[in-house]
């Protein structure tokens, strides 16, 4: 009865100190100049620090300037948004800018623990309202907290943080909704835009499971790419640029630029589709080189159309051998390029933009070139190390041909495959046309009428090849005579 009693008198006594320690608090906070609040604040920070062994590291939303919302803050976001979708229990779903789905994170002041390497840390989503009254309305500030013990302090405060950045940042590119640049033809108003790249949602639907080819072409290309993906440390520790370069050529309709879009639905890569004529010159290709980001293809289509880069260096050697003729010949080409597009980007402007020093910036980016007529480019610009992987698209075989009946008709094989194989032998016909044979040409045609349209096809660019062969026979004895 007397210890009860005792208690009671105890707890009331702490009761009592606490609460006029809490009022004492107050009064300082709402009387006191802000010097002494915060020595006090300082004060009690060391008096608990001394007994309390947590370390808390806070990233706020907003740092610095307030105007850019901090990388650091995002990526533990989105680090976050993995872990306590599964275990915290009030969640918050987001349409974030860029991404391309709902984005779980977890809600104002829930906690959430996670493990790295045997050691627990909390997770505490926070936010303070600004206490100033400002004139402008103010956001409250969004920031989370980490608790971590202090014997775990190097650990945590480095590879823990590295990996939850490393992963965080992952997150947010494979869930970021991709996009497709271009570089636009410099109007008025281009000076006051921040980025000289317009952009689009990029939506291709082509993939290598939909590309025809032959298998073990395609295969390679997969794995060449998927190999270049993971190559960070590799590109690295050989101290070179995280890039590479691809030189897609063939005839027209026979799936370059469907490629480039299959390449960046594997890798989630954006594209930046670099229209060289709208280039004004060699510095305006370097400020575009600069505002690309890293995981994307910078892709040059027709670059034997784009500039006149064509054996500009063969000619240069000319040059020395026969003055007054090189002088007319390549002054006039130039003038001539310069007039009809107003560009004035030059080879060597390119060969840096492909690999001078400015081309390692950003990292992980593949570069791709397309044409049509690859025997006519400068060999300096395609030489390995630029265009690193040569990949000739040339017209559709027949196991290319079963991938477009595959993705077409749904028709692994038919009875009608056979002819199909053995004109395909004798005749050159591109996949486009194949594709387009192959679509359906009214509602009722089926896989069988489809099919019989790709042979009538094949018959008649037979007929047409067989044709011009004779017409070019009878042509050579005249040429000859004259
Ligand atoms: N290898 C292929 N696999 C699947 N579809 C293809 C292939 N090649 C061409 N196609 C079809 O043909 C159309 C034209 O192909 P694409 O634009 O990729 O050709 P290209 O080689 O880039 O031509 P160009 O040299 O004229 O730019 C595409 O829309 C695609 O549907
Ligand atoms: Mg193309």
């Amino acid at each position: 009865m007397i210890i009860a009693q005792t208690m009671t008198e105890m707890w009331a006594t702490m009761g009592s100190t606490i609460a006029s320690f809490m009022f004492i608090w107050a009064l300082i906070y709402q009387y006191c100049p802000y010097e002494i609040r915060l020595y006090f604040g300082k004060c009690t920070q060391r008096i608990t620090s001394f007994f309390y062994p947590y370390i808390k590291i806070s990233i706020h939303e907003y740092t610095g300037d307030r105007l850019k919302r901090s990388e650091a803050y995002a990526a533990v976001e989105a680090y976050l948004s993995i872990n306590s979708s599964k275990c915290a229990r009030r969640l918050k779903a987001e349409m974030a800018k860029d991404c391309s789905n709902l984005v779980l994170s977890m809600d104002e002041f829930e906690r959430v623990k996670d493990e790295f390497q045997g050691i627990q840390v909390w997770w505490v989503s926070s936010k303070v309202m600004p206490l100033s009254q400002s004139m402008y309305p103010q956001q409250e500030r969004r920031f989370y907290r980490l608790t971590f013990h202090k014997r775990n302090r190097e650990i945590i405060s480095e590879a823990y943080l590295k990996h939850v950045m490393q992963e965080g940042r992952e997150t947010r590119v494979r869930n970021r909704q991709r996009k497709l640049y271009t570089n636009g033809s410099g109007n008025k108003w281009q000076i006051y835009k921040q980025t000289m790249w317009n952009h689009i949602v990029f939506e291709h639907p082509a993939t290598f499971d939909t590309l025809a080819m032959e298998p073990a072409k395609k295969q390679d290309i997969i794995e060449d790419l998927v190999t270049f993906s993971k190559s960070k440390d590799f590109y690295a520790r050989i101290g070179r640029a995280w890039k590479r370069g691809y030189l897609l050529y063939g005839p027209p309709g026979t799936g370059k630029s469907t490629m480039i879009a299959a390449m960046a639905n594997l890798l989630n890569y954006d594209v930046y589709d670099l229209e060289l004529t709208a280039v004004k010159d060699n510095t305006e290709l370097r400020k575009l080189l600069i505002e690309t980001t890293s995981k994307s293809i910078i892709v040059i289509e027709d670059i034997d159309c784009s500039l006149e880069l064509t054996g500009q260096r063969n000619k240069k050697e000319e040059k020395s051998a026969d003055e007054d003729k090189e002088k007319t010949e390549i002054e006039t080409r130039k003038e001539h390029h310069k007039e009809e597009t107003g560009s004035k980007v030059t080879l060597s402007g390119l060969l840096n933009f492909i690999d001078g020093i400015w081309s390692a910036c950003g990292g992980e980016r593949i570069i791709v070139f397309t044409t049509n007529y690859v025997e006519k480019l400068d060999p300096a610009l395609i030489r390995r190390g630029r265009m690193d992987k040569h990949i000739e698209l040339s017209y559709c075989s027949f196991e290319a041909f079963k991938v477009l009946s595959r993705n077409y008709l749904r028709l692994e094989s038919h009875p009608l495959f056979d002819k199909i194989e053995s004109l395909m032998k004798e005749t050159k016909i591109t996949p486009a046309d194949v594709a387009e044979s192959l679509m359906p040409k009214s509602p009722l045609d089926d896989a069988e009428k489809c099919l019989s349209h790709f042979i009538q096809a094949l018959e008649e660019a037979k007929e047409a090849a067989e044709g011009h062969a004779g017409e070019d026979a009878a042509a050579q004895p005249q040429e000859n005579s004259h």
